[in-house]
Formats: structure tokens, sequence, C-alpha cells
């Protein structure tokens, strides 16, 4: 029976088995996958008693849970309802120490990284747990001939099949844990060695009094194994000894007394199977804790940190011997989500082992660290300059063309050929000019895309530009018209036309000042009244260019942190070292702070180039304090690597990762007033969102340093910063939420 005695003095109780007597306990384990109709159970009310310094084989048909039943003893998983106790205490409490060195797990999957030689793995586990130097090369010698391992500086991505499982065999004994967990570590191992690993086994549980955990297919092999669990369909079908189960079903294998209980599961008891005579599904099997040495009616008790006190009495039916409230299992979960201080040692062995990585692959390396400042200059060459060699058509009827059109002009205060007067004034950088004989073969040219347009100048030009000065608003209509310079355009390309009237309005107010000059009268008289003096920020003249400079730098450095994080624990996960790094009691928030060192380690080199690139090579003007706007640019990497752990934290497969990220790119691009400014949207809502994204105010901010040399004191700025910096905390925060919750949801 299984007690609460929450409050009371552990030394009240009576203590049949000391915590850390006790090897592995699970009591009424359930565990499902999948929600609604495709939620399935796996684990059934499983109840497992592992004496400690024994082997235990976990025998049972694939898929029957048996991973997913050691995942939750490591506390990689968490049960639905039920108990587990391990090494004395819960999983993930300091009374189990695991996760942690007391454990040695080697999971099914590799988990390994392939880019690693064999002593850099070993190298990379020492330091995660604080091993000697020394003896992790000792260990390395002894386990390479133990395991016929192959010579140490071998990559492990190029070590076959079996010679990879016994490395990953090697890392998890190699630092001699208290209990070691193994999911199938003889698969693809020839017989001999395969022996000479059980023998090893069974050595550390009788000379050491270690506790193993193993799962195999062979299952003659278990033979060795102190206890068996029998497990099907999310049960423990029999728990006893080989010897007890050949004996009590008069057969000679175990594969035979295995095959006997499925086929009797459902039909025949099996606790009846053993003594002939039907007994209840509930108690289906034979515990083995007399051979183990424990007691028929064995209690433990164990006392949590809160102070709770259990006491579990095996000989109790299993309904009573779950009391365990509800409560206490939120209680054991939640202590699981309880973050602690990152060490020191664990999280340098994490960052070596990321630089490691980074720098394997030097090629690749390169190509991400020039990256940014590849799409720097890339921007700065190819967005926001002014078109150039546009072709306009120039119909200037003015000429004669019996003198074969020859357009003369004067320089002097004369009233002559002004068309032509006003044609040199056109930058012939930007238009180049095309005479064509007559209107209506120029707007064909127009039509069919030779040409962006038309200028036309009617017969009497000169002469009715100057009646209409003359008689100035007295002008008649036939005089505005044949004074007029007549563009017919294609306006299909808004950037192109806008060049092309700015060019050609600039070309008239320069032909204007240039006759009232010669004729010595004021040069801007003839301008438009608005005059723009000089600008309190920013220049006349700014480019467009300049407007996007502080969004792209944000941009690239956002979203190549983005790139840079999105696929981090995804390919961890999937090449398992994440799981088994944790079991090795590692943290999330090591994890995540390694990564963050190393990522922002490149992140600085690669916010130096992008500046260097667009201030030193492009002269894209910087007004502010320099460091200030590296400041900002830095929040903003930090900010993309947040948003790249989130994304990594969620999504499964480096595919729906990339789509993520991918996904997020436009509407940041398009809604942060990178490329527009944010005043063209006209509905609130739009407005809001844009508001609502990490970029927004980061842009504002930078472009308030770049263009008007603000300083952190002013609101645009410090807006920026804080709102990154609260974009940083909560994609972090959310990042290890949704790791830990997918954990719980296995
Ligand atoms: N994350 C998961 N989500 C959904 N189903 C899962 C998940 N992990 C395992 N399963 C399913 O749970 C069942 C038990 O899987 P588990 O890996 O524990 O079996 P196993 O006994 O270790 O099998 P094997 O011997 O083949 O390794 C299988 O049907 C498997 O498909």
């Amino acid at each position: 029976m299984l007690e609460n005695n929450r409050g009371k003095n552990t030394a009240d109780l009576p203590k049949l088995a000391a915590p850390s007597s006790q090897g592995v306990i699970v009591r009424n384990a359930i565990k499902s996958y999948g929600v609604g109709s495709r939620r399935s159970t796996v684990l059934d009310g499983l109840d497992m008693n592992v004496k400690k310094g024994t082997i235990y084989g976990l025998l049972g048909a694939s898929g029957c849970g048996k991973t997913t039943l050691l995942s939750c003893i490591v506390g990689r998983r968490s049960f639905d309802s039920g108990q587990v106790m391990v090494l004395g205490g819960p999983p993930g409490t300091p009374d189990s120490g695991i996760p942690g060195p007391r454990v040695g797990y080697m999971p099914q999957e590799l988990a390994l990284y392939g880019e690693f030689t064999i002593k850099e793995t070993l190298q990379y586990f020492g330091r995660i747990y604080k091993l000697e130097a020394d003896f992790v090369d000792s260990q390395l010698d002894f386990l390479s001939k133990l395991l016929d391992l192959p010579p140490d500086h071998r990559y492990v991505k190029t070590l076959s099949g079996g010679q990879q499982r016994r490395v990953s065999f090697a890392v998890a004994l190699f630092h001699e844990p208290e209990l070691l967990i193994l999911d199938e570590p003889t698969v693809g191992v020839d017989p001999l060695l395969r022996r000479s690993i059980w023998d090893h086994l069974v050595q550390q549980s009788v000379d050491h009094g270690r506790t193993v955990i193993i799962t195999t297919h062979y299952i003659e092999e278990a033979r060795q194994a102190d206890a068996i669990g029998m497990m099907r369909s999310g049960r423990l079908l029999a728990e006893e000894s080989p010897e007890n189960l050949l004996k009590n079903y008069g057969l000679p294998t175990l594969e035979e007394v295995f095959l006997k209980l499925c086929m009797g599961d459902g039909s025949y008891k099996v606790k009846d199977a053993v003594v002939n005579a039907p007994i209840s599904k509930e108690k289906s099997y034979t515990t083995s804790q007399n051979r183990l040495g424990g007691h028929e009616n064995m209690a433990f008790n164990y006392s949590i940190s809160q102070g709770t006190v259990y006491t579990i009495n095996q000989s109790s039916s299993k309904s009573s011997e779950n009391i365990i409230q509800d409560n206490e299992v939120i209680s054991r979960r939640s202590r699981t989500f309880k973050m602690t201080m990152p060490s020191m040692h664990r999280s340098a062995a994490l960052i070596h082992k990321n630089f490691m990585q980074t720098f394997r692959n030097i090629g690749m390396f390169l190509f991400v660290f020039l990256l940014p400042a590849l799409q720097a200059t890339i921007f700065c060459l190819a967005i926001g300059r002014d078109p150039t060699l546009l072709k306009m058509a120039i119909v200037n009827d003015e000429l004669d063309p019996s003198e074969g059109r020859i357009c003369n002009y004067t320089t002097d205060c004369s009233y002559f050929m002004f068309s032509c007067r006003y044609l040199r004034f056109v930058n012939n950088d930007t238009i180049i000019q095309v005479p064509y004989p007559n209107l209506s073969s120029a707007i064909e040219a127009t039509r069919t895309g030779e040409v962006w347009g038309v200028v036309h100048f009617g017969q009497n030009f000169t002469d009715e530009i100057i009646i209409r000065q003359s008689d100035g608003s007295a002008s008649s209509n036939e005089t505005v018209i044949g004074s007029r310079i007549g563009v017919t355009m294609d306006f299909s390309n808004q950037q192109i036309s806008v060049v092309l009237q700015r060019r050609l309005n600039e070309a008239f107010e320069d032909f204007t000042n240039d006759i009232l000059r010669a004729c010595d009268y004021e040069p801007t008289a003839g301008n438009i009244p608005v005059t723009f003096l000089d600008p309190v920020y920013g220049k006349k003249d700014s480019t467009y260019t300049e407007f996007m400079a502080p969004g792209m730098i944000l941009t690239i450095v956002y979203f190549i942190a983005v790139a840079l994080t999105a696929g981090v624990f995804i390919s961890e996960r999937k090449e398992g070292l994440l799981d088994r790094s944790l079991v090795a009691g590692v943290q999330m928030t090591e994890v995540l702070l390694a990564h963050l060192v190393n990522q922002f380690t490149i992140l600085l080199g690669q916010t130096a180039l992008v500046f260097l690139c667009m201030l030193a090579v492009f002269n894209i003007p910087c007004e502010g304090n320099l460091a200030l706007a590296v400041f900002i640019t830095l929040l903003q990497g930090l900010c993309g690597m947040s948003f790249g752990f989130l994304v990594s934290s969620i999504c499964d497969s480096e595919i729906s990762a990339i789509h993520l990220a991918l996904g997020s790119f436009y509407p940041t691009l398009l809604l942060s007033g990178i490329i527009w400014p944010i005043e063209g949207m006209t509905s609130t809502w739009m407005r809001s969102l844009s508001y609502s994204l990490p970029q927004t105010y980061a842009i504002e901010a930078l472009r308030s340093v770049f263009a008007r040399g603000w300083s952190a004191e002013l609101p645009d700025v410090y807006r920026g910063i804080l709102i990154s910096t609260g974009w940083i905390f909560i994609m972090l925060g959310l990042s290890l939420i949704v790791v830990r919750v997918r954990k719980h949801t296995g």
C-alpha cells in the first residue's frame, strides 16, 4: 500500500528498505502518445522492480513500450500517471541524482555526433561529468580493448553501424555509473563481442554493485540477467529470474517461455500459468523480490525535498498501491519544471562542443560567416540607386527638316532654340535622347517598349515661351499649349517614371536658372516658391538605399541568426545527442546558453563585417553613435537567435523549421517598415500589427541613430532597445517552456 504521509517524520515510519538500496521501482505506470482519436496507450499500468546491483533484462516485442519505459526511468519523459523511483528518488530530484552522472544511458538511436572522433566524443562527456582527462584517457584505452573499438581518432560518421553502437555503449559505460540503462546495446554486435559485453556487465553488477537495465531482442542472452521482465502491450507478463521462469514453465528456452506467455496473455493469467491455476488479470505476474533478496511484503519509503513521505507496500493490491494522489504527481511534475542555475563546467563543455562543431566544417563556416556582409554588399549595389540609361524619344518640331534637324543652341541671353537649350540640361546618365521625326512614330516606339516615353516640343516653342513670359497670367490657351514641353510616358514602371519626371523637371529648373543668369536676373527667380531649405536631419538628396539601410542591416542580422539557430535543437534531437546529454545531467538552460554564446560570438564578427561593408565601403552615413548602432543590431541578432530557438523547439524536422522561419521572413520584411514607411499603412490594425513585431521599433531606433544622430536617451531609440530586449526574453522563455512541455507530452 502506498500512503501519503506528507508532513510526517520519516523516522516514525517503518523502513524495510532504505532508499539508497533501491534500484528502480515503477508503479502503475500509464503512458499514452497522441491526442483524441490518435491517442494510444503504450504503458498500461506497468509495475517493475529492479534491485540494486543486479542485471535486469527487459524483453518484449518491437513496439511494446520498452524504450518509452526506459526514457521515463531516465527522466526524459514522464508517465501520464504512476510513479517511478530511481536510486532512491523520482527522476529529476536530487534524491535520485538522475539525470546526472549516476546513470549511464545508451539510447536506441546512435545519439552521437558524427563529426566528432571517438576520443572527442568521450572527452565531451568527460567534461560534462567533470572527469579528469587522465581518467577519460585510461577509460578510453580500457573500453577500446573491451569493445574492440576502432582507433580513437576515427570520426564517428565513418564507422560501421556496429562500431558506432559500440562507441555509444562505451559512452554509457565509461564514467562508471551506478545505474546503466541500455537500450539494445548488442544489436549489430558479433556473438563473441556480445559475450564479452555481457561478461563485463555481470562483473559490473557483481564486483561493483552496479545496476543494469538492458533491453535486447536476443532473448537467450538475457539468461545472464538476474531478473527478466517480459513485456507485452504495455505491461509486464512476468518478472522473474531466468532460472525460475524456465523451471516454472518447464520449458528449455526463454524464447519459448516468452512465446507461451504471449499466447496466454488475455486468456491465461500468467501467475496461474506458473501455478497451473487461474488468477485475476491485475496480478498476472510474479515478482522477483524474493530472489533478489527483497521482501515479499516489501515496503519502501522515501522522502522528497518538500517533506512528503510515502510508504509503498508491495503486497497490497495494485489499486491501493497506487493511491498516489494526483496532486503528488503534479507536484513531481512541477519539480521537473524547476529552473536551476547553469553549471559552469557543463556550460563550458557545451560551448566547447559547439565551437568544435562550428569550425569542423570550415568551408561552411566561412560561407555562413561572410554571408551577411555579402548580402549587405548585394543590397548596396542593387537597391536604391537611380535607374540609368533610360531611352526617351525626342520629337522636336522646332527643328528645320530642311537643315537636317540640327539642334543648335546659345548660352548667352538670346531667345533662340529653347528646346535645344533645355535638352542640354537633360542628364545624359539617366536619359538617352533618341530623336524621332514625328509624334506618332515616337508614341508607337513607346507602345512597343523601345523607349520609356516621348518629349515633344511644338513648332513655335521658343516664341510661345517668350509670349507666355510677357503675357503672364493673361496668356491664351494656345500659348500655354504651344509653350509646353509635352511628355507622354509609359508609367507602367513606377520607379522609372518617378525618376524620369524628376529629371525632366530638374532639367527645366536648370534651364530657366541658366537663361536668367545669362540675362543678369536672379537665377532662382523662375523657381516655384516652395523652397526646401537646409534640412534639420538627413540630406535633401538622400537615397532610397540610405532609407532602407538600417532596416536591411537588422533584417540581415536577424534572419541569419534565425537561420543559424532554427535547426540546432532539431539536429541535436535527431542525432539523439540532446537526449543523451540531458540524461547526463545537462540542462536545457545550459544547452540554450551554450548555443547563445556560440552564435553570439559568430554574430559579433558578422555584425562588424556588415557595418564595415555598409559604412566604410558603401558610405551609408551614420550620424549617431556607432557603438549604439552596433548595440541595437546585436540585440536584434539575439532576438533572431531567440526566435530560431523557438522555431527549433516547436518543429520536429528541419523542413518544418525552414518553412516556419521562411514563412516569417516576408511578413517581417513587409510589415516592419523596412521597405516602406509604416505611415503608409492606412489601417490602424495594420499599424498595430506592424508595431507588435520584434523588428519595427528596433528599425525606427536604428534609423534615428543613423539619420538623426539620436542617442539612447530619446524615446525612439530606447524604446527600440527595450522592446528588442523584451522579445529576447519572451522568445527564450517560450523556447524553454515548449521544450519542457514537449518532454511531458512525449
Ligand atoms: N513520440 C511518440 N509519439 C507517438 N508514438 C510513439 C512515440 N514514441 C513511441 N511511440 C509508439 O509507442 C509504441 C512503443 O514504442 P517504443 O519505442 O517504446 O517501443 P519499443 O518496445 O522500444 O520498440 P523497439 O523494440 O522496436 O525499439 C510504438 O507503437 C511507437 O510507435
